[in-house]
């Protein structure tokens, strides 16, 4: 288990700030946040590779920096991964063999599949080619634990479904634990059991995704006329968007309590409709008071 223990880091400004969170081995972690919110720090200081000011992250108990142990059995994709003009997808194993048993037939397959000219500079290659071989060397390195910063952002939706389908196998293969940060939180959604969201420098909800996902309803609600009472003051809903008669509304409350709420207003329909990760992501943000829009 990876245990992060009161962990603070500041530069200019305090980012993090006493820190915890345990993530499960084997789990696919999604970590999401706003923009500045402190995810690709996290995950600096969780790979080893950036020291905190405070607190520390263990590896089944035992603290990772300058571990060199623990250090070989992780693996990091930042956001901007190095490479120079001369770097080439081959010559670009040959540096993390030199840190990593890499599997290269696995690698060279991904490559090939995604068409990438293996000789070439990858100085010249688009950002999604350069995002390709990354990941692909990711998936080929096949660490027992694998930190992507917002890896699959910028790929074209063929090999995103491709290295996430890719990613899901080689997992559960190898048990390997994934952390991976994103904005795409549909994608997230698909692949990872459970989630973070880092927000005033700490992670302030946590769990597994479904178990989040089932304490939140949304509702579309009718009217045969445009009702006089401001539904959007009642307490039982979190978020309401009107659309003339219409009403989308997300509450904590399952549809038999909603009935009872609206009951005196004679709806004509309720219906329960679906609700996704990317929606409780905004409502979790908004209810924080950083952002404010009508995104239903
Ligand atoms: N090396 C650094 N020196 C100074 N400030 C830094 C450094 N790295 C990060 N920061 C600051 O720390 C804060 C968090 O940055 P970080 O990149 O961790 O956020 P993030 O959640 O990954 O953001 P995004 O979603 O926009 O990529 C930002 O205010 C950033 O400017």
């Amino acid at each position: 288990m990876i245990s992060i223990k009161n962990v603070s880091k500041a530069f200019d400004h305090p980012v993090l700030s006493d820190l915890c969170l345990d993530i499960e081995d084997g789990s696919v972690f999604g970590l999401v946040g706003i923009n500045g919110a402190g995810k690709s720090t996290l995950l600096k200081i969780m790979a080893g590779i950036m020291k905190p000011n405070c607190g520390e992250v263990y590896y089944d108990n035992k603290p990772i920096y300058e571990n060199i142990e623990i250090k070989n059995q992780v693996f990091l994709l930042p956001d901007d991964p190095f490479y120079s003009r001369n770097t080439t997808p081959t010559n670009l194993i040959d540096l993390y063999k030199a840190f990593y048993s890499v599997d290269e037939i696995a690698y060279f397959s991904y490559l090939n599949d995604f068409e990438i000219p293996i000789k070439k500079s990858m100085y010249n290659f688009s950002k999604g080619m350069r995002r390709q071989v990354f990941c692909a060397l990711a998936l080929a390195i096949k660490p027992k634990y694998l930190f992507l910063d917002e890896a699959f952002d910028g790929l074209d939706p063929l090999a995103r479904l491709k290295l996430k389908k890719e990613l899901l196998k080689v997992q559960e293969e190898n048990n390997m634990t994934v952390v991976i940060s994103s904005h795409s939180l549909r994608e997230l959604e698909d692949i990872c059991d459970s989630y973070g969201l880092l927000d005033s420098k700490k992670i302030s909800s946590s769990g597994a995704i479904n178990e989040h996902l089932e304490e939140y309803h949304k509702y579309m609600i009718a009217f045969a006329e445009e009702p006089d009472e401001d539904i959007s003051k009642m307490k039982i809903f979190i978020t309401c968007k009107q659309d003339k008669r219409i009403f989308t509304v997300v509450a904590k409350k399952p549809y038999e309590e909603v009935v009872k709420e609206l009951e005196h207003l004679h709806p004509l329909i309720i219906d329960e409709i679906p609700i996704d990760f990317e929606e409780l992501f905004i409502i979790e943000v908004e209810s924080r008071g950083y952002i404010k829009w009508n995104h239903f």
